[in-house]
């Protein structure tokens, strides 16, 4: 660990525990001194009140893993010009970030710490900003709602069509938001399915509690709606080059961008056999069985392998997908693409850990309800 990253973390140590009262206190920072920076956030903060501050932290403690996150920060950089965020404010947000972090570590705060928090944030800021100026492409499409099904108690498949050329990489995720419904709140998902001559794609969505985009879109979107879309993200790309066999693992609606690239792979696979395992709660839940299994019956080198986990009448594989993937195998030689909440990502990683398969080999998005 560099010195830099060791400060960063430990003098998150300090605050850590006090993460909810200094997001207030850094928001009440930013909006004090800078009442028009009100407008780029949603009119109720609850969603957005962790999520700024997090995904800076988290950004700042990996600011040493340059090739991971240079990319990342780049397409976050791009992902934030839907916000109209400008270099000013950049530095507005980066000074209530170092007031914020002082004011709740007190004494144990140090010179040393504040300048690392500086550098670092530094690091990102300009990375993000280099990121959206490159972007040839508009900061967010306006999409159309052209189909709509309800799957289950609470998922939804949507498709959309955006109004303009938007490329994607099978694999990526986009952030969305339903102006109409909830202005300024935005959230990612998987793109199903790979590019499609008309452009359109489809997002596999649950809505859950306090999911307020995600319920929108399934309660309450319907076609002709007009949505925004932000510029694809992700690297959880196929490996084309790789001549392995393939394991893809998903749970719940992290089979979005499995199936995207079950898709691409169909456009010019012959030789590299595909287990998917899909893990959902009960039989309710497996959504897109079908369209798979029509898949399977169409290419010979495809393998399905649903798994439920609370559905105790149900005759297949049973348990954790985590658990399921192990009791197949062996697997050291092939490639994974993991999918999922990020605790089934976890476990997932820490199953393959254990059955000896390179880490080099899995490919997955740290993707999480932001
Ligand atoms: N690119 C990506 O990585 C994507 C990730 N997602 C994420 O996937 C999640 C899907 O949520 P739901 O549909 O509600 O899934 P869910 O919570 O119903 O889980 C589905 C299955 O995943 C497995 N699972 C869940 N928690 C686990 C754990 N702790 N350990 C091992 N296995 C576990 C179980 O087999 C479970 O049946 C969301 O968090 C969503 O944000 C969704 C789309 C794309």
């Amino acid at each position: 660990m560099s010195d830099l990253q060791r400060l960063l973390k430990e003098s998150w140590t300090l605050v850590e525990e006090q993460q909810d009262k200094l997001s207030g206190y850094f928001y009440a920072r930013i909006f004090l001194n800078h009442p028009h920076l009100r407008e780029l956030f949603p009119v109720t903060m609850d969603v957005q009140r962790a999520r700024l501050l997090g995904a800076i932290v988290t950004a700042v403690q990996t600011v040493d893993d340059p090739d991971r996150f240079d990319e990342y920060l780049r397409a976050l950089g791009r992902d934030h010009r839907k916000f109209h965020v400008t270099p000013d404010q950049y530095e507005v947000i980066g000074s209530a970030l170092i007031e914020s972090l002082r004011a709740f570590a007190r004494d144990e705060w140090t010179p040393e710490y504040d300048q690392a928090w500086r550098d670092a944030y530094d690091v990102i800021a300009r990375k993000m900003l280099a990121g959206a100026e490159a972007d040839p492409n508009p900061p967010w499409w306006h999409a159309e709602v052209v189909r709509h099904e309800r799957r289950s108690r609470d998922i939804g498949v949507i498709t959309v069509r955006p109004l303009g050329s938007l490329e994607f990489r099978p694999g990526q995720y986009l952030s969305v938001e339903c102006p109409q419904y909830h202005p300024r709140v935005w959230r990612t998902y998987s793109i199903a399915n790979a590019p499609r001559e008309d452009g359109s794609f489809d997002l596999h969505v649950r809505a859950l509690g306090a999911g307020w985009v995600s319920g929108a879109l399934v309660r309450r979107s319907k076609v002709g709606d007009l949505l925004r879309v932000a510029a694809p993200m992700g690297s959880m790309t196929l490996n084309r080059r790789s001549a392995h066999d393939i394991v893809m693992v998903a749970g719940g609606t992290g089979l979005a961008p499995i199936k995207s690239l079950i898709e691409e792979l169909a456009t010019f696979n012959r030789t590299r056999w595909v287990h998917v395992f899909i893990g959902a709660r009960d039989r309710d839940d497996l959504y897109d069985l079908p369209a798979l299994q029509r898949m399977a019956a169409a290419y010979p080198w495809l393998q399905l392998v649903p798994v439920c986990s609370a559905d105790p009448g149900w005759g297949g594989e049973e348990g954790l997908i985590s658990e399921a993937v192990t009791r197949f195998g062996p697997w050291q030689e092939h490639d994974f693409y993991v999918s999922g909440s990020p605790p089934m990502v976890r476990s997932t990683l820490r199953s393959l850990t254990e059955l000896q398969v390179s880490s080099m080999r899995i490919r997955y998005d740290a993707f999480s309800e932001h």
